[in-house]
């Protein structure tokens, strides 16, 4: 659908002309905004609880917690080595749910140039990037403003462009050159995620390729999600995007080198300024109900600023599309044996978290097993 914005979205103050031109990207509406000190009603978070209010107070300014995993020591032939970080992978899942891999052999040249050649997407005309406006989630191209226009209330500070790149690999014709680094991009990338779902498989005491078989990686969804964040004249009232966790296995991201990135740990927000050259990893929904709510999928949102566009691109590796996740029955817990979760096939969940308001871990909630009625 076509990103009309609602007439309370529009500047009260900007030299627009009585019939509000049709914004379908927020890079537009910036520029339109550019040297106003306000931004439209319709972006605000002010009176909404809990989005920029109360939370902001309690941002840490220290990433350097966040654990790193090396991953080069994955594929040691050293059983030490390799026995010492499945022991970090487990205690990084169990206690943030975020790790930066370093040494994952992806060249530092291929990380930059896709993000230049997403920058360049998102710089085409309005006109063109629209050929690429997606209409439903599953689409294997879809580019739009916020999240969701149909069902977000407040519109989010974030222009994004979504592309599958697994099991079939689809990119926008435009920018010539953004298929061409992507395809590359993405087998490298798949390479890092599928050994670290094998570490993470042997963390959980299973079969290293336990998740690759269960669920069926050799048809794997690997999306690409880029997302972009212009300049914000009042970023403390707006949000880029708010509090989710991501519906995968595990998400890679890499970014330009402006912080945005906020991940919750312990009820605090941590700012998130990634190593150069690193993916910044997190354990997604399905692998929380894999593991029956071992690992839990964590929280994290994307705030903006007034001075420079921020890129990031989130790259989520799920199940095949008709895969069903269900908790491993060896992770059950052994005085009840009962799962957490029901069982549910990935697409099915990927349609529901979609075309839903983004909020929180809503979608996992939805299928969570909590009387006793659930299991019969
Ligand atoms: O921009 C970011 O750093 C966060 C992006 C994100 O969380 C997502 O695309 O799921
Ligand atoms: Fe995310």
């Amino acid at each position: 659908m076509a990103a009309t914005f609602p007439s309370v979205s529009q500047p009260s103050q900007a030299s627009l002309t009585d019939s509000p031109p049709k914004l379908t990207s927020i890079k537009a509406l910036a520029a339109e905004l550019s040297g106003l000190t306000s931004i439209p009603p319709g972006y605000s978070f002010q009176t909404i609880p809990n989005i920029v209010n109360d939370e902001a107070l309690s941002v840490s300014e220290a990433n350097e917690s966040i654990p790193t995993i090396d991953f080069s020591l994955l594929t040691s032939s050293n059983p030490e080595e390799r026995s010492k970080v499945i022991q970090d992978l487990a205690k990084a899942c169990q206690d943030w749910g975020f790790f930066m891999v370093i040494n994952h052999g992806v060249p530092e040249s291929m990380m930059k140039a896709i993000i230049e050649a997403c920058r360049a997407f998102f710089e085409l005309p309005e006109e063109e990037k629209q050929e690429f406006e997606g209409k439903h989630v599953l689409d294997p191209i879809r580019c739009g403003t916020s999240f969701n226009v149909s069902v977000d209330k407040v519109l989010f500070w974030r222009d994004f462009l979504k592309f599958f790149m697994h099991p079939n690999f689809h990119s926008p014709t435009k920018p010539s050159r953004l298929s061409e680094i992507a395809l590359e991009f993405s087998k490298r990338v798949r390479q890092v995620a599928r050994e670290v779902l094998r570490g993470i498989s042997e963390s959980l005491g299973l079969e290293l390729d336990y998740i690759d078989k269960a669920l069926d990686l050799e048809n794997g969804v690997q999306i690409l999600a880029a997302n972009l964040y212009p300049p914000c004249p009042q970023p403390e009232l707006a949000m880029g995007l708010p509090p989710h966790s991501d519906q995968g296995l595990l998400t890679l991201l890499i970014q330009n080198e402006i912080g945005g990135l906020q991940v919750k740990h312990q009820e605090k927000w941590i700012n998130v300024n990634p190593i150069p050259n690193s993916f910044l990893a997190n354990i997604g929904d399905h692998i929380e109900i894999l593991s029956n709510g071992k690992y839990k999928s964590v929280l994290h949102r994307a705030v903006v600023n007034n001075k420079e566009t921020r890129i990031s691109i989130a790259m989520p590796h799920g199940p095949a599309l008709d895969a069903v996740v269900s908790p491993a029955s060896e992770l059950r817990d052994s005085v009840s044996n009962l799962p957490v979760y029901k069982a549910m096939k990935y697409r099915e969940y990927l349609e529901f978290q979609q075309s839903s308001k983004l909020d929180g871990k809503s979608a996992l909630e939805r299928i969570r097993l909590t009387t006793t009625k659930d299991y019969v």
